[in-house]
């Protein structure tokens, strides 16, 4: 990456047919350097680290700027000469196709800065703009023309280049008003490659031609507990949101501690249907006074007195006064009134205990108890929903769940549902079907953006769509070695995002790619997830499933892990894997089994039917080459255990 010690790192590319012959003629790029050095005052804000003069061919223009901006990432490329109306001025021509970004307020700033000098600067056709993370500018041949632009822009070259690499401009703006250059850099990948000559970029997949592609990934293997505590340390739980207690509840998280509001019971209440007594005055025959049903009531019970007995329905308010409950089963009807309808006296057979067949107030749940805790799920089980609204609690705090999109990318790549034959080198979309069975079942919601060709004008569009609309986009294909694979160079050049990791040492699931974009407030987390069926699901629940967990407020968002036994041997392999298994308890032995799902290639989603765990296996070594049956190893849960 480019900010150094001493500043901006800056290319001055003269391009002339004179200069070129003869470099003592190139006044223009002497004059640019030494405007940068006078805008440096002495700090090397600027540093001229590149000096060329090549003549008006559009090819040795074209390759001096792809080397310089893809390569060297210098901050800054400058040129000077070939802008003008003369049969050989091709400097825009050239430069134009290799810009990502225009930026036509440098242009416009620059041109405007000449107009006021003279109206023949009408006649110069400057460009300016950006290629991955270099500020490209085009400025006259003149040496007057070259400094009057160059000074017309310079203050704000700065902030233009800390916001080309992805950053907010502040940091680098104080720093050149203050003149006191910092090495504090972005966090991003690029910082890896500092001193490497060849950039994260495979080649320029996005305008070179394929024979320039680079032939090693530039990205470095990770391990993955490196690329789990990256995603983590870029995701936290979103905001809060109130709503009401009810089924809808299901499948969120709760973003405070809830405290029941309410005792449950309210009231003293009767455990049986019998009477109410006073424990002291034992077995014997009493008067039946009063009659207390489970019911509402304005007023309070009556209240029993020493010899009487009170008529009573489980859940009914145990009258003042009684100190216990016996059962009818306990008891017999001695007299009736004369009607015959009401009973008048009953005998009591048994000697009742204090405070017997009796809940007191807020026994259950008393009032001020923590009912459900922060970070908590709700679940379809109804016990949680059930508790809140037993003790008055009519609405909650809880995470706002995120949004996932979901995008396939891929020429080959046709809907699950077309009807048509398949053509050849054509395969159904099989990770869209994936990712939709996955949202039912977890309950995160998700938005389908269908399939995306291997087009880097197409991809831009619907990853910029996708961005706009949800919390976390999950792309597959596209994120290896393949001359389509494009997804990686969109991300960081054309949409430019950072880009954390784009590999990873596992298996299956190596080139998963992670980026970030946008603000600290409003940060949207893209995965970049290898194509193969399998190893695009395989990384779903290792990564974008936490993420989503941990997103929504869980408290562990990990996936639950057992020990289980493997029942046949396992080769290793060079990557740890997450072999496909089923896990299922074993009553005799007391313990999980794991069968394996069967040959594991990363293309064969068969082996993810029936699958409900990844088998945690370790990496081969000359000392350990496979896993013997009967080996305990561990197994993250993702379906249920049958
Ligand atoms: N030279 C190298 N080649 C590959 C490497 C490598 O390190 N060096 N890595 C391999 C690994 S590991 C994987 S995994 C794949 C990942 O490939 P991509 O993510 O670039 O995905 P594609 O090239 O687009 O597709 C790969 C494969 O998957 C099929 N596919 C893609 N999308 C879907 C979908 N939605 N449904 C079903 N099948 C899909 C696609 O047709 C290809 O067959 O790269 C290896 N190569
Ligand atoms: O790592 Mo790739 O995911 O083999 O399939
Ligand atoms: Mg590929």
């Amino acid at each position: 990456m480019s900010i150094s010690a001493q500043g901006y790192t800056v290319g001055i590319l003269t391009i002339s047919d004179t200069a070129s012959a003869d470099s003592t003629k190139d006044i223009s790029g002497q004059t640019l350097k030494t405007v940068f050095e006078q805008a440096s005052k002495g700090n090397k804000i600027f540093e001229v680290i590149k000096s060329a003069i090549v003549p008006d061919d559009f090819d040795k223009i074209q390759n001096i700027i792809k080397q310089w901006s893809d390569y060297e990432k210098l901050d800054i490329i400058i040129t000077t000469g070939g802008t003008g109306f003369g049969v050989k001025d091709i400097t825009p021509e050239a430069i134009q196709p290799l810009l990502q970004k225009i930026s036509s307020g440098i242009t416009h700033a620059m041109l405007a800065a000449s107009l006021q000098k003279t109206p023949f600067a009408a006649l110069s056709r400057p460009v300016s703009g950006v290629r991955g993370k270099t500020l490209i500018l085009t400025t006259p041949g003149s040496p007057k023309g070259a400094k009057e632009n160059l000074e017309a822009v310079i203050n704000v070259l700065p902030h233009a280049t800390d916001l080309v690499r992805g950053g907010t401009g502040e940091d680098i703006h104080m720093q050149f008003h203050s003149q006191k250059p910092s090495n504090d850099q972005h966090h991003c990948i690029h910082q890896k490659h500092e001193n490497e000559k060849a950039g994260p970029f495979l080649s320029d997949p996005l305008s070179g031609p394929v024979t320039q592609r680079q032939r090693k990934s530039p990205y470095p293997m990770i391990t993955m507990d490196e690329a789990l505590s990256i995603i983590a340390s870029h995701t936290e739980a979103l905001g809060s949101i109130t709503v009401p207690v009810d089924e809808k509840l299901v499948g969120m998280v709760l973003a405070e501690d809830v405290y029941a509001k309410e005792p449950v019971p309210a009231y003293r209440a009767s455990i049986l249907d019998g009477y109410a007594v006073i424990a002291s005055d034992g077995p014997g025959i009493y008067p039946v006074v009063g009659v207390s049903i489970a019911s509402a009531s304005q007023s309070e019970a009556i209240e029993l007195k020493s010899g009487q007995i009170a008529r009573i329905t489980t859940g009914g308010p145990v009258p003042k006064g009684a100190t216990a409950v016996v059962m009818v089963e306990d008891t017999t009807l001695v007299s009736t009134s004369t009607d015959g309808l009401q009973e008048e006296s009953v005998e009591i057979h048994v000697k009742a205990r204090d405070n017997e067949w009796i809940r007191e107030i807020g026994s259950d749940t008393s009032i001020g108890t923590i009912v459900a805790r922060k970070g908590e799920l709700l679940t379809a089980v109804g016990g949680e929903i059930g508790v809140l609204a037993s003790v008055g609690i009519r609405e909650v705090q809880v995470y706002k769940r995120p949004i996932f999109g979901i995008l396939s990318t891929g020429n080959e790549v046709i809907d699950f549902k077309d009807q048509n034959e398949l053509k050849y080198g054509q395969i159904r979309d099989s990770n869209r079907p994936t990712f939709l069975a996955i949202s039912k079942v977890t309950g995160f919601d998700v938005k389908d953006f269908g399939i995306a060709s291997d087009n880097v004008q197409e991809l831009e569009n619907v990853l910029k769509l996708a961005l706009s609309q949800v919390d976390i986009l999950v792309t597959t294909g596209g994120v290896s070695m393949g001359e389509f694979d494009l997804l990686k160079p969109t991300l960081e050049r054309s949409l430019g995002a950072t880009l954390h990791f784009g590999r990873i040492k596992m298996k299956p699931g190596k080139p998963t790619t992670f980026a970030t974009i946008g603000t600290e407030k409003s940060k949207k987390l893209i995965f970049g997830l290898p194509g193969n069926p399998v190893s695009a699901t395989v990384t779903f629940y290792l990564f974008v499933l936490p993420t989503l967990r941990k997103l929504a407020g869980y408290e562990k968002w990990n996936l639950p892990t057992v020990q289980a036994e493997l029942t046949n041997n396992i080769n290793l392999d060079p990557r740890p894997e997450y072999h496909r298994a089923m896990i299922l308890f074993d009553h005799t032995k007391g313990k999980f089994l794991a069968v394996s799902t069967g040959h594991q290639i990363s293309s064969r989603i068969l082996s993810m039917r029936s699958c409900n765990a990844l088998l945690k296996l370790p990496e081969k070594t000359d000392q350990l080459k496979e896993l013997s049956k009967g080996t305990m190893v561990n197994a993250i849960l993702i379906g249920q255990l049958n």
